[in-house]
């Protein structure tokens, strides 16, 4: 909420923190800060990331040790789901918002103008995501109706840096759309999709925090091409995409029957986020490479006797292959960490998670059966297999808790 950066701040100037530079940081615009949290504060294995095994999956076939314990940038990501995790266990404890309300009630537009707008976020997500889209359509239409509208902030978000008119997009830009969101957080939407949005934040418990560390993932985008490390690649996959997860689950509701606790279905949705994000890097390895880009962290490249011309190169080797399983391997092991939340989750956003997870992770496979050549091959997945995913996620949700 508006206090997190306050919390962050002042965390910095008591512990000294590190901070994540990058050029496109003005004075104005609050650099990004990594809290170095004591590396056990909360003790046991990590939730988040069972990081000896994750770490142990990706260097399989290199020499170096895996680590062990969450580094700072998990520990602040996690700071980040705590938050978020808190927030819903607070609804959890009042009556919902919206539950019994009119639809109109408390709206800053008028109940037309702001069905036409949720209307239209429907519109968008048919069109750019059709799966996702399928699966809103069991939800309560409230629920289906928030999705739409944060499916359509995140699309115009990537947009910025992806987009057609990504060329102009400048860091300047970006604090401006940040200032938007503050604004529509605050009730004062800008146009009819923020609307829609406003809307949902004002009925969900829905953080800013995993918005704004979004932007901040575009603004990487701006500047970075390079990941050193798997946990500066955390970090990026954090803010564009497990932020998602953080997003929409306070929409999608934990079940009222689920014994777990909030924070562990929190760190699930992360998870999901993470590993659609990982597979997005495995797949567009070449796609990536022809704009100069390289996600993969240069440290296992380099522990694999690989070197970024073997990537601008593109030739599919047994050494290619070796680091790809490793980098499949891990995906994987996120799949399986977001698995075990969905059980959690309520029953009617079940389905869509699942199915959503299970297409994405199929992904992974057509890189396999792709013999690894993420060069110049596009992994997907077959009309057959997505439909058929659809059915069997939607029996196993049905019986999952
Ligand atoms: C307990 C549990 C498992 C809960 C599930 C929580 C949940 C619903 C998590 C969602 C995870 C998810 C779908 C993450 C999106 C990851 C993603 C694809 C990120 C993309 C980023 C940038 O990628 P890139 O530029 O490399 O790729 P493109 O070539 O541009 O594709 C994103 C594009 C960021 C923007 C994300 C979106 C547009 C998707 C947002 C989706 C939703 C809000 C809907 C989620 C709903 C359902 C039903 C899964
Ligand atoms: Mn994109």
């Amino acid at each position: 909420m508006a206090g997190s950066s306050a919390v962050r701040a002042a965390h910095h100037t008591a512990t000294g923190c590190t901070r994540l530079h990058h050029p496109s940081s003005s004075s104005s615009s609050r650099p990004r800060v990594i809290l170095p949290l004591p590396a056990r504060r909360r003790g046991g294995a990590s939730l988040l990331r069972p990081r000896a095994s994750l770490a142990a999956a990706a260097t399989a076939t290199a020499t170096a040790a895996p680590t062990v314990g969450r580094t700072a940038t998990e520990e602040a990501v996690y700071e980040v789901v705590l938050r978020q995790a808190a927030l819903v266990q607070q609804q959890q404890q009042q009556r919902p918002r919206w539950a019994g309300e009119k639809e109109d009630e408390g709206l800053v537009v008028g109940w037309g103008l702001l069905g036409d707008a949720y209307d239209r976020c429907g519109e968008v997500c048919a069109e750019y995501a059709k799966t996702f889209y399928l699966g809103t359509q069991l939800m309560t239409p409230e629920r289906r109706k928030a999705v739409w509208a944060i499916y359509v902030w995140c699309r115009r978000t990537d947009e910025l840096v992806d987009g057609p008119n990504a060329s102009y997009i400048t860091p300047t830009a970006l604090d401006r759309w940040e200032k938007r969101l503050e604004d529509l957080f605050e009730g004062r939407p800008y146009d009819m999709y923020d609307a829609a949005l406003s809307d949902t934040v004002s009925k969900f418990p829905v953080d800013i925090q995993p918005f704004k560390d979004m932007i901040e993932g575009m603004r990487l985008d701006l500047w970075k091409s390079r990941y050193r490390t798997f946990d500066e690649l955390y970090l990026y996959c954090y803010y564009v995409a497990g932020t998602v997860g953080l997003m929409t689950v306070p929409v999608m509701g934990i079940a009222p029957d689920s014994k777990a606790s909030a924070e562990s279905v929190y760190n699930a949705a992360l998870a999901l986020g993470i590993a659609n994000q990982l597979t997005n890097i495995l797949r567009d390895v070449g796609e990536d490479a022809r704009r100069g880009r390289i996600y993969l962290p240069l440290d296992e490249l380099a522990q694999a006797g690989l070197t970024e011309d073997d990537i601008f190169r593109g030739k599919v080797t047994d050494k290619w292959r070796r680091f790809m399983k490793g980098q499949i391997q891990r995906a994987r092991l996120f799949f399986d960490e977001a698995e075990k939340g969905v059980a959690h989750l309520d029953s009617a956003s079940r389905w869509p998670v699942l199915a959503s997870l299970w297409l994405y992770r199929q992904i992974l496979d057509a890189i396999e059966a792709n013999d690894y050549n993420n060069f110049t091959k596009r992994a997907y997945v077959g009309k057959a297999k997505k439909l058929l995913s659809l059915p069997v996620a939607y029996a196993k949700a049905a019986v999952a808790l």
